[in-house]
């Protein structure tokens, strides 16, 4: 077994050393999910002898003992500030002081924080918990701004999809909760009292929000949270607990523990979740759920200096990021119910070219990232497969363009077997298209076009960046990388030295599969 490092090059190598770790982290963080799926088979990792670096243009990945056997997601933990031993987590009246200085001199005002604490929960709901399979929600909501959180997260699920229902038995007499109720009434989301409370929850709900008390609660709840307490306490008992109860959630703290000591008796709520915010609270040290996520994505560089805060990194745009190692999934209950519409004949563009453009159109407006990535199979002589990400850099109807270097393991493959399958995964479309066919070399000319195209960083690093052969380290790239910055910064374009172009060339005998997943698929012959 080799234990192989990617580098990631083209970048200034001002940068790099401070990007690196960066760029390693959010893939890490990117990758989650498929390090989740993939957890019971990183226990070899461990016996993996000393690594060896291949150089390469992206990303770490490992090669079982062949070089064909290559993945990009399997790789090294990360042990950042998510760690729960890491971080910082708060006394009740440093999370008190932290609230005044926000809503004091750093200008925040209520309304504003507690629509970001309640978008986090949402979030997180909605990161764990999907609406198709955990539809029906209770917000039970305390009379402060733990209660408010509730609300403000009732509304968002009702936009991301689920059945909210409040149950708001003390309300605070405010604009801002009066504005807050009057929201939820205007999208019909029901308000039960308490006596309109089944007495099983577990029966008409599937989410529970405890959002009854945050970091000023002292003592022993009063009615009637007490009961509504219990009711929770009696749900998250093991003992008690029927067989498809609820998910409990926590907003901030398990309502009823001491909000530094936690659940000291053992007879508290266990929520499933906890979404802490701004920073976790002492008591959350206790909880052992499956689910911690930090929200709150607002706090300013003041209040982290002041408080000396270690906090964990909110990933690309979201609002929560989740503490600790999500729990062990078994990968064969991992299952999505695709919904898609059917794929008629009557519905497709004549010419799968067109219908190409149209789905790749489709895959643009929805945002997705990167909608031209897509996966490349090519087989040598010797007729192993490998398969790995490219960027799909041009199509038209002589067919579909990318670009990778000569002296790389694709293209030896084709240099020896010159057919490729190529295949786009649009996730959030529910649709994947297959394409197989012969492969050619596009001309010098539409390659150097390509490459000057590049940034400069880009360029210098394909060429520092001799592909899929062994490198003594990872600083070995960072030189090259630097004499090559030194040698070519006189001259306006760097020549191309290896990286080229391949053209999948499609004619006639050739498919194109246009496929949505867990649907009809329709395949069109060219
Ligand atoms: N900076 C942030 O992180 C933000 C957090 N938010 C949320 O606000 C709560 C804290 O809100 P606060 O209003 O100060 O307190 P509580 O919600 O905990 O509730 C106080 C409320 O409860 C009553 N109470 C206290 N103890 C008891 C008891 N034993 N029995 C009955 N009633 C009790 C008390 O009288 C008050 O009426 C924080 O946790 C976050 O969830 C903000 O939304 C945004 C900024
Ligand atoms: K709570």
């Amino acid at each position: 077994m080799i234990f192989t490092c990617r580098t990631f090059v083209p970048i200034s190598p001002l940068l790099l050393n401070q990007l690196l770790p960066i760029k390693f982290v959010q893939q890490h963080q990117h990758l989650s999910q498929a390090k989740t799926n993939l957890t019971s088979l990183q226990s070899p990792v461990s016996l993996l002898p000393l690594p060896r670096f291949i150089a390469s243009n992206s990303w770490w990945n490992w090669n079982w003992n062949s070089r064909r056997y290559c993945s990009g997601v399997v790789m090294a933990s990360v042990n950042g500030v998510q760690d729960p031993q890491s971080i910082s987590y708060l006394r009740q009246q440093e999370a008190a002081e932290i609230d005044e200085i926000l809503m004091g001199p750093l200008g925040f005002s209520v309304d504003q924080l507690m629509e970001l604490a309640g978008l986090s929960v949402a979030t997180a709901i909605a990161e764990v918990y999907k609406p198709n399979e955990h539809n029906r929600v209770l917000a039970i909501c305390g009379p402060g701004n733990n209660g408010g959180d509730g609300l403000v997260a009732a509304r968002h699920l009702y936009h991301f999809g689920y059945k909210p229902y409040v149950c708001y038995p003390k309300r605070t007499p405010k604009p801002l909760y009066n504005c807050l109720v009057t929201q939820l009434e205007s999208l019909s989301v029901p308000f039960l009292s308490v006596e309109d409370l089944p007495m099983d929850l577990s029966d008409s709900f599937d989410i529970l929000i405890d959002a009854v008390f945050g970091f000023s609660f002292h003592g022993t709840p009063r009615p009637p949270f007490d009961d509504m307490i219990k009711k929770l306490v009696n749900l998250s008992n093991p003992d008690l607990r029927p067989s498809k109860s609820p998910a409990i959630v926590s907003v901030d703290i398990p309502s009823g523990w001491h909000v530094e000591e936690g659940d000291s008796s053992g007879d508290g709520i266990k929520p499933d979740m906890l979404v802490s915010l701004t920073a976790p609270k002492l008591c959350a040290k206790m909880f052992s759920g499956p689910h911690h996520f930090l929200g709150g994505r607002f706090v300013p560089p003041p209040i982290v200096e002041k408080f000396k805060l270690q906090l964990p990194a909110y990933p690309g745009t979201s609002m929560c990021v989740r503490i600790g190692k999500p729990p062990k999934v078994d990968i064969s209950a991992l299952r999505e119910n695709y919904i898609s519409p059917e794929l008629l004949e009557e519905q497709v563009e004549a010419d799968p070219f067109d219908q190409f453009q149209k789905w790749f159109d489709d895959a643009m407006a929805a945002g997705l990232k990167e909608p031209n990535a897509m996966s490349l199979s090519t087989a040598g002589s010797d007729r192993n497969l490998s398969s790995r990400m490219v960027l799909l850099k041009g199509f038209d109807k002589e067919g579909f363009v990318w670009y990778t270097n000569y002296e790389s393991q694709k293209a030896r493959d084709i240099s020896e077997n010159p057919r490729a399958s190529l295949l786009f995964y649009w996730d959030a479309l529910n649709r994947q298209v297959r394409i197989e066919g012969p492969v050619a070399k596009v001309s010098e000319a539409e390659s150097e076009q390509y490459f000057h195209s590049r940034p400069r960083g880009s360029q210098i690093g394909a060429i520092a960046s001799n592909q899929s052969s062994v490198i003594p380290n990872r600083q070995y790239l960072h030189q090259v990388y630097q004499d090559l910055e030194a040698k070519y910064s006189g001259l306006v374009l760097i020549p191309l030295l290896c990286r080229r172009g391949y053209l999948m060339i499609l004619s006639h005998s050739q498919y194109l599969y246009f496929v949505l997943v867990k649907s009809l698929t329709s395949c069109f012959l060219l």
